[in-house]
Order: C-alpha cells, then structure tokens, then sequence
C-alpha cells in the first residue's frame, strides 16, 4: 500500500507533513478545472475533488489523497486568477465582505472514494489602492483560488475566520486525517 497525493500544491504537501503524514509518490492530475454552465460553488467544488482523485494512475491497493479550494462569493466561483487584472478585481469584490472559502477533499483506495467539504466563513477588509497595488506586486495571488493566500501577506486583511484555518490553505487537516484512516491509511497525530 501506498500513499499518492495527487496534488501539484506545496502547501497540500506541508498540510500533510504537519500532521506526520509523508506521501510515497506525489503524482498532479490534469483534469479540466472550468465550471460548467450554471454549476454552484459547492457541487463545483466537490466534483473537482472527485474527478482530480479518479485522474490519478494508482494501484488498486494505493490510496489516493486529492483535493480542491474554491472561494465562494455569494453563487459566483472565484477560481485561481489568470492575470493581475483579474486578482485584482477578485480582490475588490472580496473586499468589505464575507466570503466562503470550501475545500473538498477526495480520498480513494481501489474504487472505494470518501469525500468530504469543509466550508470556511471569511471576512475580508476592504483594501486601499496601496494596498492592493502591493499586493498584486508581491505576487503572492498567483495560483491561489480568489487571488489571495490567507498564510501570507493577504493574512493582513482577514480579521476574522469562522471554520478551519488550514481549510482555506487548501487541505483540512482534521477532516483529511480521518478521511485517511478511514481508506486504512494510518494516522497517528504526529507519532507516524
Ligand atoms: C484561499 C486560499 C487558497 N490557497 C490555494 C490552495 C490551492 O493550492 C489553491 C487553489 O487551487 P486548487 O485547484 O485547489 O489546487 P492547485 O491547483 O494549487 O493544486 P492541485 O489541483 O494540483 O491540488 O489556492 C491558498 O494557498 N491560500 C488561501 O488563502
């Protein structure tokens, strides 16, 4: 048995660290991340998660560990911007507001597959030009779904979180390792 994470993320491969879990191979699905007409945040979400888990080539004994973060505004789907105009327009409308932040997270052994979401409140300031100009600078949007990363610099205009932390950095620690130990994955809260 072993281990995959399908993930390209480092911070999925961090998350997991954190709780003593080390992958045996990191394989990144490429799947089609685009919503479909009319699809909601939360379905959305879900389905990716899923799909990314059924994308990745593993043996029938390998558990597969995937996942996918979405924000939420309202019924929009903020995905991962493509430019700095788009992060930065992301931002303005994240700005004096409270978003969601979901992170579904697919877990597959053979053909069996456990998912789970996890949904995240998160309040958001609104920034000033100066703020927003430097943060388009830092770069720090890129490849993150809404254009911001809680853990870093953006953690300056989130005064306020309902949910989990490590949900909205892209894996669920808690729900993840019981997803895990539920494929016959052992966790053992930092003892592995
Ligand atoms: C909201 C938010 C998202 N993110 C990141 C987590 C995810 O990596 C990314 C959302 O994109 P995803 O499509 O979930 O993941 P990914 O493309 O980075 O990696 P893969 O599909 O291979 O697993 O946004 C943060 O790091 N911090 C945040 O505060």
């Amino acid at each position: 048995m072993r281990l995959i994470l399908g993930s390209a993320s480092p911070r999925r491969k961090e998350l997991l660290a954190q709780i003593g879990v080390v992958p045996d191979a990191i394989l990144p699905p490429d799947i089609d991340e685009d919503p479909q007409r009319g699809e909601l945040p939360r379905p959305y979400c879900l389905r990716l998660a899923r799909e990314k888990a059924l994308a990745v080539d593993a043996g029938p004994d390998d558990v597969v560990l995937c996942a996918d973060t979405t924000v939420a505004l309202g019924r929009r789907i903020l995905g991962k911007p493509r430019n700095a105009g788009e992060a930065a327009a992301f931002l303005v409308a994240l700005g004096g507001r409270r978003h969601s932040v979901i992170t579904a997270v697919a877990v597959r052994r053979g053909e069996r597959l456990w998912l789970r979401e996890v949904v995240t409140a998160v309040k958001m300031k609104r920034l000033s030009d100066v703020e927003l100009n430097a943060y388009l600078s830092s770069g720090e949007w890129q490849g993150k779904a809404g254009g911001y990363a809680i853990q870093g610099l953006a953690g300056a205009f989130v005064p306020w979180i309902s949910g989990s932390f490590t949900g909205v950095v892209g894996l669920p620690v808690a729900e993840t390792a019981a997803l895990l130990a539920a494929a016959g994955w052992p966790v053992h809260g930092g003892c592995a």
